[in-house]
C-alpha cells in the first residue's frame, strides 16, 4: 500500500492564510485582535514553541504580548499578571506555556484565566464545555487532528478509532471529538494489557505519549490513519515522532510526519481561537 503523507505545515498555512484576511477586515472595523503569551522560566522547547506561535501572530496580524518570567517567579506574581491580562481589554487569548516550573499548581494557574481568554482551551470551563457539546475553546492540538482528517476527507463515522494517551491536553480532548464525529473511541494508556491487539484493529490510530518511535510499522493494521502527536527527539538528536515513521511506511494508507504534522496545526488552531476569542 503507498502511504500518503498528510502536509500539515500546508494545511495550517491555508488556515493563517485565511485568518489573515479576516483579521484585516477586523482591523478595518477597529479591532485588532491581541494574544498575551505568558512564558515562565527557560526550557529551550518552550522557547522554540513560543518563538513559532509569535511568528504566525505577526504573519495573521494578530497583536502579541509577550511576557518572560524567571523561573523563580512566584505563583502569586503570575496569578497577579493573569488577573491583569483578564482585565486588560487589548488582550483577547492568555496562553501560559505549559510546563510551568514545579513550584507552581498549573491547574490552579489555567483556572485563574478568564474562560473566554482561554484560547488553549485548557479551563475546566473549557474542558467541560466540550464534554457535553456546548460552545466552547477547544484546545489546539486536538482541534488541529480534527481539521486534517476533514481536509484529508477521512471518514470517521463508524471507524475504529485508538487514542494511545490520556493527557488532558491531548489524549482526553481528541477521544471526545472522535467520539462527537461518530467514530468508536478506545483509549489506550500506560495500563492498557493489551495496546498492540488494540492498535491492530484501529482504522485512526492517534499516539500522544511523549516516546520516541514508540508505535511500530507492524502493529498497525494495513490501510490505518496515523496521526502522531509525538514530539522528541531521537538517539542523533533529530526531531521524531511517537510513531516510527520508516516502519509505517507501506502499511499506513495516512501519516502525519514530524515535524510539519500535527505541530503546525496546533499553532494554526491557535490563531483560529484567538480571532474566535477577539470576535465573541
Ligand atoms: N499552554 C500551552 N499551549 C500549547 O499549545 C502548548 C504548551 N502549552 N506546551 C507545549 C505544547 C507543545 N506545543 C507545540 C506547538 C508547536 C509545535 C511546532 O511548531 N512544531 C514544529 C517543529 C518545532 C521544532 O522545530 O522544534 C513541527 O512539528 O513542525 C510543537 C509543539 C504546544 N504546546
Amino acid at each position: 500500500m503507498q502511504t500518503k503523507i498528510i502536509d500539515g505545515e500546508m494545511i495550517a498555512s491555508e488556515i493563517k492564510e485565511d485568518l489573515k484576511k479576516q483579521v484585516e477586515d477586523l482591523k478595518e472595523k477597529g479591532l485588532t485582535p491581541g494574544l498575551a503569551v505568558v512564558l515562565v522560566g527557560d526550557n529551550s522547547a518552550s522557547k522554540v514553541y513560543v518563538g513559532n506561535k509569535k511568528k504566525a501572530c505577526e504573519y495573521v496580524g494578530i497583536k502579541s504580548f509577550s511576557y518572560e518570567l524567571p523561573e523563580n517567579t512566584s505563583e502569586d506574581s503570575l496569578l497577579e499578571l493573569i488577573d491583569t491580562l483578564n482585565q486588560d481589554e487589548k488582550v483577547h487569548g492568555i496562553l501560559v506555556q505549559m510546563p510551568l516550573p514545579r513550584h507552581m499548581d498549573e491547574q490552579k494557574v489555567i483556572k485563574a484565566i478568564a474562560p473566554h481568554k482561554d484560547v488553549d482551551g485548557f479551563h475546566i470551563e473549557n474542558a467541560g464545555a466540550l464534554l457535553v457539546g456546548a460552545p466552547g475553546f477547544i484546545s489546539c492540538t486536538p482541534a488541529g487532528i480534527i481539521e486534517l482528517l476533514r481536509r484529508y476527507e477521512v471518514v470517521l463515522e463508524g471507524k475504529k478509532c485508538v487514542v494511545v494517551g490520556r493527557s488532558n491536553i491531548v489524549g482526553k480532548p481528541i477521544s471526545l471529538l472522535l467520539l462527537r464525529e461518530n467514530a468508536t473511541v478506545t483509549i489506550c494508556h500506560s495500563k492498557t494489557t493489551n495496546l498492540e491487539e488494540e492498535i491492530k484493529q484501529a482504522d485512526v490510530v492517534v499516539v500522544a505519549v511523549g516516546k520516541a518511535k514508540f508505535v511500530k510499522g507492524h502493529m498497525l493494521k494495513e490501510g490505518a490513519v496515523v496521526i502522531d502527536v509525538g514530539m522528541n527527539r531521537d538517539e542523533n538528536g533529530k526531531l521524531c515522532g511517537d510513531v516510527d515513521f520508516d516502519s509505517a511506511q507501506g502499511i499506513a494508507s495516512l501519516i502525519t510526519p514530524v515535524p510539519k504534522g500535527v505541530g503546525p496545526m496546533t499553532i494554526a488552531m491557535l490563531m483560529y481561537n484567538c480571532v474566535l476569542a477577539a470576535t465573541h
